[in-house]
């Protein structure tokens, strides 16, 4: 196990901002905390990085715990903070030597991270000269430098343009290959995109941990709300294909969830044409992982 957590505890004065998490990351994973804003995403990530203590709990990074190994800890640990701690008036390739000089990392690693992230055309430029994407990639490059097994990049795409998203998106993708990574968003669609697991947060607890595959297929989910003539038989109902569920409301009336999201409306109205059924109402509700975000954390 690259990280686990056990019961984690912390405030800040008199607000309780973690209540007790409980986590654990293997190897490889690449896990997307989500949870809208003032969850307790970035305490978390501080903690789990050595950057702040928790009041309560536990944290082993690599099989060694935050408070007695912080600096070996660091030693295997990639950090982009929410605010990307960068130096404006360092030109690139200065700022990335000055970050290495801290690993002791030669030039050649120094090349490699450049050329990984895509900044040669950048690399003579001064920090402030660069578009918002671009710092975000020599934060990514800072963080990647010691070539750590993990990473956690807190917001790594907040406040970029769709272009630069997709190209950020594309990076930590490319980089996750040998790498365990926690990443932090507001966006259920990053998740999607980059992430094999989904942990949702909501005021400091975990709310949701699943893998995206699993958690996918319980959202992508069709309930048909119908309403018949009268009352039925709930086993009559078997033969409808993808049904995995049925909730009466009331005598007639019922939601169907169908585990597909293809329109199953006339599959419906054929099984009522079939039953000597008449079918007062119906509406199809589709539910996308956003919609199960925003039941989960709203
Ligand atoms: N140093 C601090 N001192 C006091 N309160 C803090 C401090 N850091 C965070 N908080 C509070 O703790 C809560 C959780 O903050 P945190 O930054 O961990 O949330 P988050 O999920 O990362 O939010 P966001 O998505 O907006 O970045 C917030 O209410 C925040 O105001």
């Amino acid at each position: 196990m690259d990280i686990q957590v056990q019961n984690l505890h912390k405030s800040y004065q008199n607000q309780h901002v973690l209540k007790g998490i409980n986590l654990s990351v293997k190897t490889g994973e690449i896990v997307g905390l989500l949870g809208p804003n003032g969850a307790g995403k970035s305490t978390l990530m501080k903690i789990l990085t050595g950057f702040t203590t928790a009041d309560e709990g536990e944290v082993h990074v690599i099989d060694k715990n935050i408070n007695t190994d912080k600096l070996n800890i660091q030693k295997q640990l990639g950090y982009l903070p929410e605010q990307n701690p960068l130096y404006d008036e360092m030109y690139v390739r200065e700022f990335l030597k000055f970050n290495a000089n801290i690993f002791k990392i030669n030039n050649q690693r120094i090349k490699e991270v450049i050329k990984l992230t895509q900044l040669t055309p950048e690399a003579n430029k001064k920090i402030h000269q660069l578009s918002k994407g671009y710092k975000q990639r020599v934060g990514i490059a800072a963080a990647l430098l010691h070539d750590p097994k993990i990473l956690i990049l807190d917001e790594p795409t907040t406040g970029l343009d769709p272009n630069q998203l997709v190209e950020i998106r594309a990076l930590i993708k490319k980089i996750s290959i040998d790498k365990t990574i926690i990443l932090s968003t507001h966006i259920m669609q990053e998740v999607e995109a980059i992430c094999n697991r989904v942990v949702i947060i909501k005021k400091g607890e975990i709310v949701k941990d699943q893998s995206l595959t699993d958690l996918q297929q319980s959202s992508n989910q069709q309930i048909i709300d119908v309403e018949f003539n009268t009352e039925i038989e709930i086993s009559q109902l078997k033969d409808l294909n993808h049904l995995i569920d049925v909730k009466p409301q009331n005598k007639n009336h019922y939601y169907l969830v169908f585990d597909t999201i293809e329109d199953q409306r006339s599959q419906v109205f054929d099984y009522a044409a079939e039953h000597n059924l008449k079918i007062l109402n119906m509406t199809a509700i589709n539910q996308s992982l956003e919609d199960l975000f925003h039941e989960l954390t709203s």
